[in-house]
């Protein structure tokens, strides 16, 4: 069967946390891995972090830069050496890869969502592996992804793929960082990712010496994308062959389910075909629910309303900026919404005079743009 498999590489894997030097046992494996899984059949897409780690060996500075136009200037050095040494190496077993820089913004807008999409499909329709990473030497902190985790959870989304594979420097996820805690309970199959609160999973805030986000931003990685169908696996960058043993059924790492999507078909419908006729403002702890929580949109969150439409048009859900976040279809007119904006739901019979529907876009009608 030909799988969408996405699969995500951390600097803590690459590279040798000590000298910074490349791990090149690890890449070749890697290289031969995804090489062997695209003539099976699959379509593999590889989000590759290294940049600023690599350029920071090229140069020869022994720590992650702090500030924003050194981190740019080391990740245009490190960029070019790492996509030189995949070239070289996937060449050598007659694979073409290409490579795809993405900022956040390349996937908030609709028709650059798209784009990214098409490109993406043609590729992979051309048998090429793409090495994606975030464009780190053009991006603003507010249009960044901020890790690859992330990153490698929207493409997976974008592609709706099988499969996406976070590889790091530990096997899997423990119940708290095995680094510090000698006696963490490893955990091999998460159901819902909100099991791990009632776990009490302790994720840090920060990863190793060089990666960035520990297993933070993992988790909110598994959230995206097992909320969008992908089945998400946290295991070891050191063997990547384990990826093979994983498709063919062996229980290594961390596996998150993914989550059913019995609403996928309508949701691509109110996504790529309705056309929106308004847009609702929301603030940043209803921008927080849905994007994050994949909650409902309820009156409270909404700060301003434009443009005329009726219950069960399609909207636009923008944050305070205006930044398009989700589109979904209403429950309220804009005359009814102009009278109910920011007030709880319990107030609403008494405001409009009649019961109408608690959410003004319920999570079934809604999806993130990005
Ligand atoms: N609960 C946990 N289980 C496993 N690892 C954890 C946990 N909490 C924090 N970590 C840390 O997360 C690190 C991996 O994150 P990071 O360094 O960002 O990797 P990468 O470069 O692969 O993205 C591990 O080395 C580990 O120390
Ligand atoms: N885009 C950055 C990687 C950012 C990142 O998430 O790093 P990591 O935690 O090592 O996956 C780079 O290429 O250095």
């Amino acid at each position: 069967m030909s799988e969408i498999i996405v699969v995500k590489i951390g600097t803590s894997s690459l590279t040798d946390p000590s000298t910074g030097n490349l791990a090149l046992s690890t890449i070749a494996a890697l290289i031969e891995t995804l090489t062997h899984l695209r003539t099976s059949g699959h379509r593999v897409i590889l989000v590759s972090s290294g940049a600023v780690g690599v350029g920071c060996a090229r140069l020869g500075l022994r720590e992650r830069p702090r500030s924003m136009a050194l981190k740019q200037a080391v990740a245009a050095v490190g960029q070019g050496r790492l996509m030189r040494i995949y070239d070289d190496l996937f060449t050598s077993l007659q694979q073409p890869i290409a490579q795809v820089l993405l900022t956040r913004s390349d996937l908030m807008q609709r028709s650059r969502y798209l784009n990214a999409y098409n490109t993406f499909q043609e590729l992979l329709r051309l048998g090429v592996i793409p090495v994606v990473n975030e464009n780190d030497t053009v991006a603003i902190d507010e249009l960044k992804f901020g890790d690859n985790d992330t990153l490698s959870a929207r493409v997976a989304s974008l592609l709706e793929a099988d499969w996406l594979f976070l590889l790091t420097d530990v096997d899997r996820l423990y119940s708290a960082d095995p680094r510090n805690n000698p006696d963490a309970q490893p955990i091999n199959l998460v159901k819902q990712i909100d099991e791990l609160a009632e776990l009490q999973v302790e994720t840090g805030d920060r990863g190793s010496q060089w990666g960035t986000g520990g297993m933070v931003t993992k988790i909110a990685a598994a959230r995206i994308a097992t909320a969008a169908g992908v089945r998400t696996v946290i295991t070891e960058g050191r063997s990547p062959r384990n990826i093979t043993k994983i498709l063919q059924g062996e229980a290594l790492g961390t596996h998150f389910e993914p989550q059913p999507q019995p609403n996928k078909a309508r949701k691509r419908w109110i996504a790529h075909a309705l056309v929106p006729v308004g847009q609702l403002y929301l603030d940043n702890g209803a921008v927080a629910a849905i994007a994050q929580a994949g909650k409902s949109l309820l009156a409270a969150g909404i700060t301003e309303v434009k443009g005329e439409f009726h219950a069960s048009d399609a909207v636009l859900l923008c944050d305070a900026i205006g930044r398009e976040i989700a589109r979904g279809i209403v429950n309220y007119s804009s005359a009814e919404l102009q009278k109910i904006i920011g007030r709880q739901s319990a107030e609403i019979p008494t405001i409009l005079g009649y019961v109408g529907a608690e959410t003004v876009v319920h999570r079934d009608n809604l999806v993130l743009s990005s």
